[in-house]
């Protein structure tokens, strides 16, 4: 489901709304200054923070003297910022912009400024000040879609969905688009439930698949990561929303049947393989571990290490 505009993003952006208004005044002057305000804005004002990689980083949210600034003058006032910084050495500039404050996009845009990304509430600018082409890092490139392949090994039965807005209806595993800062596996459960009602416990990893200019994923990058989960409800309850049917099938009708995607097909495939040779053929197991810099924790999936290679220290 795409995210809505929720929590901290809703506030910061009701916050921003209300000072619009409150601090609502002649913002648009018309030639003369450029400026509604009493003084003049100048360089001086768009206060930037360092960073470590040699840029500098302005947002606009946290300057209150903006608030009645009209375009003309921010633009005056960037340009010499931006030739201030140019001569201190600095390598790019990183303007935040929070969503009501997009009048000075296009100020920002006409000195060479370009969107770097955007997010619900704000969009960033960034200006290469460096030597030789942009050496700054991009966004996101990819979309993350994780289905589950949920298989009772009991039945040998294995949960199967039809969507409802395809063009073609073929039996395919549930699944859907993860969210941000959501673990691959947390997601799987997450969408069988949504679109099937069945309860289920992540196992594995089975396959990824990267295809580039995905049109589902507005012509961006996409990975599709099919996990093994393990079912502790059986009774479907179908979403009427996204699904078309769904139902319990043999494992080996999935294998055989015309009426699926070739990426399913082949995870059936592997499912039976790991069914009857042992799901260590097949698995990426996962664990948590420490970061090394930040003190956060991640999480890393791979075939299993045999206890006694963890602790091995090299080839004798
Ligand atoms: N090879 C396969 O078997 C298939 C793989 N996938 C992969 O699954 C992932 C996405 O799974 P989904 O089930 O599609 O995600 P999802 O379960 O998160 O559902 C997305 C929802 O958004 C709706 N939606 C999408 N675009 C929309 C638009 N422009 N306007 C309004 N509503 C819109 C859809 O109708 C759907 O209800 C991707 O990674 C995709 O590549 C999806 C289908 C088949
Ligand atoms: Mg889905």
């Amino acid at each position: 489901m795409p995210p809505l505009l929720r929590g901290s993003n809703r506030r910061v952006v009701l916050a921003l709304a209300r000072r619009a208004v409150l601090g609502a005044g002649p913002r648009w002057s018309a030639g003369g200054s450029g400026c509604a305000r009493d003084s003049p804005f100048g360089a001086e004002e768009l206060r930037g923070e360092p960073d470590r990689f040699g840029g500098v980083s302005v947002r606009l949210g946290r300057l209150d003297a903006l608030d009645r600034l009209d375009p003309v003058a921010f633009q005056r006032a960037l340009q010499a910022a931006v030739q201030k910084w140019r001569s201190e050495g600095r390598v790019a500039v990183w303007l935040h912009i929070p969503i009501l404050q997009s009048r000075f996009i296009a100020p920002a845009a006409s000195l060479g400024f370009c969107f770097h990304h955007a997010e619900s509430d704000s969009s960033m600018l960034s200006l290469w000040l460096g030597d030789g082409p942009s050496r700054l890092p991009g966004y996101a490139t990819h979309q993350v879609g994780v289905a589950g392949a949920v298989f009772d090994e009991n039945t040998r039965k294995i949960l199967v969905v039809q969507d409802r807005n395809k063009l073609k209806n073929m039996w395919k595993f549930p699944g859907g688009l993860s969210e941000p800062g959501e673990d691959i596996g947390d997601t799987a459960v997450r969408e069988v439930f949504e679109e099937t009602g069945i309860k289920s416990e992540f196992q594995s990893l089975l396959s990824i698949r990267q295809q580039h200019t995905h049109p589902g994923a507005f012509g961006k990058s996409d990975m599709y990561i099919i996990c093994r989960l393990k079912p502790y409800s059986f009774t479907i309850n179908l979403c009427q929303h996204e699904c078309l049917k769904c139902e319990w099938m043999n494992l080996s009708d999935l294998v055989k049947t015309k009426n699926t995607t070739p990426i399913t097909s082949r995870v059936a495939r592997l499912l039976l393989y790991g069914y009857k040779e042992g799901f260590d053929k097949i698995d990426l197991t996962m664990e948590e571990l420490p970061a090394v810099y930040t003190g956060l924790f991640y999480k890393l999936y791979h075939k299993k290490l045999p206890d006694n290679y963890k602790t091995m220290t090299g080839m004798d």
